[in-house]
């Protein structure tokens, strides 16, 4: 039996950045990953899947321009599946051979098959030509990840009743969509598909959606969607979804009935541990397949069993697991980390983009902090009148007492990449005078921070502190 120093299950973002740690701490590894193709969720279904196909659906439709050339322009008259999935599958063969090369040059091994335990030191593989193989591990990393959570009451067909792997494998474009669940991904396809002219519905049983997220943004964000004629049916739950004379229909509680030629059912993911065998070790997910971990080390109860990405839940972001994974392959072979910074940012790659970092404003009043808000909107910049921009904002919270910044949130084109800036700020602990005496480029969208900063600035007054004693404050 081959042993091993690091035996990783799953070859996802949390996978894939343990393995390479480990390795390039001259540590003897192995991948196991069951797909045909290494990359997990994230390259094969999931954020790289998701945000390509919004990216080609921008292009073809020609929606960045439309703020010059009116809502009909179209790059593509007739935007059919092929030209969509074209474009996906060069993106991810370009994915899977960076990763590959990656693990061969860090001299990572890596096996194609399933993987459970026999014991808290070996693990069985199952190849898919049947072959068995066992392996020794000194330690173990589950970064399993999730799959669609899948009720027995929908009836999935794979082509019109469908989970969101499947929607990557549309033979037609819907010219109707009901999307089930407004979480990101149910809202990530649901504004795709409404920038490619499907009349979409969302429905989803809570009534308020994304609610993490800074409130005011959500508020332009859903008005953006309604002005475009997306139907938002919140606070209402499905009874039932049917196929009748070739069209799907969704039932509500409330005897509503709607009917779509497509049904996405986006209403969460679940960890896929079923196959690990965790009894042998005396592990336990809880009810939604999700692995509880010391949140410093990433280790379970079974401390040399370590679990990382979205098998131990929230934030559930390829961004996270990454580095999740990375800190626990460094535990696992005795190499300490450092903390990982206070905040990162959370993009939802909506047609608009969300992206956000740090406290949102229902948290700043929940914690008692005296707070001051500063607002931009993108048509107040130059960048945003070149381009054509009638919308987007981005809007920075600052505490009163201390002057810091405490969170920044943005809507709009650009916000994904926009808000590092922001994230800089927040986690070297800068405040308003930032925004305010830096200079940023011009024109760019990034002259939005300098916006906003001001306008916080304005409201809070000047600075107290002579700037000599900030400096020796300093
Ligand atoms: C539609 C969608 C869009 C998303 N968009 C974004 C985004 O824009 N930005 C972002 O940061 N995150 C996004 N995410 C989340 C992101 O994809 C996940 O956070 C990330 O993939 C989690 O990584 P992971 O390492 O936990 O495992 P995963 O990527 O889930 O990979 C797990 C791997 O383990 C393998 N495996 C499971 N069981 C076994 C076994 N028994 N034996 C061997 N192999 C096994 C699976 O085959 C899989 O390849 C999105 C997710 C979805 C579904
Ligand atoms: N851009 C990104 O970073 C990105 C994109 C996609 C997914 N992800 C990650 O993937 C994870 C999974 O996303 P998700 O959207 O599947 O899950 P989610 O848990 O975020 O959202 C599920 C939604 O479905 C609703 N829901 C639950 N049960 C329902 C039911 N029976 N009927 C109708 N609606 C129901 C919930 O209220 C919720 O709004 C998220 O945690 C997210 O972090 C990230």
């Amino acid at each position: 039996m081959n042993m091993y120093d690091l035996v990783v299950i799953g070859s996802g973002p949390a996978g894939r950045r343990a393995a390479i740690q480990a390795a390039k701490l001259d540590k003897k590894v192995l991948v196991i990953e069951k797909g045909t193709r290494v990359g997990g969720v994230s390259v094969h279904t999931g954020t790289i899947p998701s945000k390509t196909l919004r990216e080609t659906a921008l292009n073809l439709t020609g929606w960045r321009e439309r703020g010059f050339y009116g809502r009909s322009y179209r790059v593509k008259q007739e935007i059919n599946a092929d030209d969509l999935r074209r474009r996906l599958l060069i993106t991810l063969d370009h994915e899977v051979e960076v990763l590959e090369h990656q693990f061969s040059r860090n001299r990572v091994h890596h096996l194609r098959g399933k993987a459970h335990f026999i014991d808290a030191h070996t693990i069985e593989v199952i190849k898919e030509d049947g072959e068995v193989l066992h392996v020794g591990a000194t330690a173990v990393l589950l970064a399993v990840g999730t799959r669609p959570f899948r009720p027995s009451h929908i009836p999935f067909d794979g082509s019109s009743i469908i989970d969101s792997d499947e929607i990557l494998e549309i033979k037609h474009l819907p010219r109707s969509l009901v999307v089930i669940g407004a979480g990101v991904i149910g809202i990530e396809y649901a504004t795709i598909f409404s920038a490619l002219d499907t009349a979409v519905t969302v429905i989803e049983p809570r009534d308020t959606m994304l609610d993490f997220i800074d409130k005011e943004i959500v508020e332009d964000f859903t008005y953006q969607l309604r002005d475009r004629n997306m139907k938002l049916v919140f606070g209402q739950t499905v009874e039932a979804v049917e196929k009748v004379d070739g069209k799907c229909r969704v039932t509500l509680k409330n005897g509503r009935v709607i009917s779509a030629e497509m049904v996405l059912y986006a209403a969460g993911r679940v960890g896929a541990v079923d196959s690990l065998n965790l009894q042998a070790i005396g592990l336990e997910a809880d009810n939604r397949g999700r692995l509880k971990v010391n949140p410093e080390t990433f280790q379970t109860a079974v401390p040399h069993i370590y679990a990382a990405g979205d098998v131990v839940g929230f934030p559930s972001l390829a961004s996270t697991s990454m580095e999740q994974g990375r800190i626990a392959a460094r535990h696992a072979v005795g190499a300490p980390s450092q903390d990982p910074p206070q905040y990162f940012p959370y993009g939802i790659y909506a047609v608009p983009e969300i992206s956000t970092c740090g406290l949102t404003e229902e948290e700043v009043i929940q914690r008692g902090i005296p707070y001051e808000t500063g607002i931009a909107h993108f048509r107040e910049t130059s960048r945003g009148h070149i381009m054509g921009l009638d919308s987007g904002m981005l809007k920075m919270i600052f505490s009163l007492k201390t002057r810091r910044l405490l969170g920044v949130h943005i809507v709009g084109e650009g916000a994904t990449e926009l808000v590092h800036i922001g994230q800089a700020v927040l986690n070297l602990k800068g405040t308003v005078e930032y925004f305010v005496e830096n200079t940023f480029n011009y024109p760019t969208l990034a002259e939005a921070y300098k916006i906003a900063g001001l306008d916080a600035w304005n409201r809070m007054g000047e600075l107290k502190v002579e700037k000599q004693e900030r400096k020796a404050a300093e």
